[in-house]
């Protein structure tokens, strides 16, 4: 199995587990995804959804170019992009509050769902970026469309995206994109945050969820995020994102 799930005193936990792809997401983990929305939206046992990754290198490496590199075709790689922008819009809209514990690097994809969580909670030291442009292709998960409506600043939401580089802990903290910087453990970071959120009513997130979904619908955030997984697999049939990634599988980027 590629994943973990533990459900504790209401806080469930998905854990990334590929420590050797960097937690990089291939299908099963995102069925794995998928399992814990359906969990979420049928019981109400759970009163905060945290997303992390196993190790300390990586929180998430983005989608597994050795898997998804065979999708040759737009339409092909529209399906796999489509599939996980759909269950990042699921997640984006639970009706609980989401938290990334980014434990360790977060980048092109592991961003996206960084992003597409409601709080972000990085390690020091930590650095995350939407590097998909390196590939040759955008963000292809509904991760900008996240991050330009996630009230950073306008200029550096833009900014991280056309960079296309990676961020330090304190620099993301500073623009916005991190809620929080944690030192030593995690598990801590976690419980100081939620500390607060626990002694609330889940009525009361489930309300302020609805709030944060009336604004999604009114700006018409999923159709926005279906067009921009349609540009990202206009451009994953391109030669410099073929090229972009034999280098990386081949190492010769290194
Ligand atoms: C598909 C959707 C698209 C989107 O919508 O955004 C994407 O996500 S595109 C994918 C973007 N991701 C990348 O480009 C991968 C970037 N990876 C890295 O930058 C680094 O691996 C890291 C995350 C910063 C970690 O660096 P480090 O600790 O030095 O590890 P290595 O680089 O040596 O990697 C170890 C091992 O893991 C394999 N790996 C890493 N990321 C991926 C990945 N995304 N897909 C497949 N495999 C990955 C890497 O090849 C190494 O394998 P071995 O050499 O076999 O050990």
């Amino acid at each position: 199995m590629t994943y973990k799930i533990d459900l504790t005193d209401g806080v469930l936990t998905f854990t990334i587990d590929r420590e050797d792809k960097r937690n990089a997401i291939n299908d099963e983990v995102m069925n794995g995804f998928k399992e814990i929305v359906t969990y979420i939206n049928e019981h109400n046992d759970v009163r905060f959804l945290i997303i992390t990754g196993t190790g300390e290198k990586a929180f998430c490496s983005g989608g597994d170019l050795s898997e998804f590199h065979k999708l040759q075709t737009e339409q092909e790689a529209f399906g796999m992009l489509s599939k996980m922008g759909k269950i990042l819009y699921d997640i984006a809209t639970l009706p609980v509050p989401t938290i990334a514990l980014v434990n360790g690097a977060a980048v092109g994809g592991g961003c996206e769902i960084a992003t597409a969580c409601d709080f972000r909670l990085v390690k020091r030291g930590v650095k995350c970026g939407f590097i998909q442009g390196t590939l040759g292709i955008t963000s292809g998960w509904g991760g900008g469309t996240y991050l330009i409506e996630s009230g950073i600043k306008q200029d550096f939401a833009l900014k991280m995206l056309v960079d296309s580089s990676t961020y330090d802990s304190d620099k993301l903290l500073e623009i916005g994109w991190a809620t929080r910087v944690f030192e030593h453990s995690q598990e801590q970071a976690l419980e100081d945050f939620i500390v607060n959120m626990k002694k609330i009513h889940p009525s009361v997130h489930h309300a302020y969820k609805e709030m944060k979904l009336r604004s999604w619908k009114e700006k018409n955030m999923f159709e926005r995020v279906m067009e921009e997984i349609k540009l990202c697999a206009k451009l994953w049939e391109s030669d410099a994102h073929n090229e972009a990634v034999n280098n990386f599988l081949n190492k010769s980027n290194k």
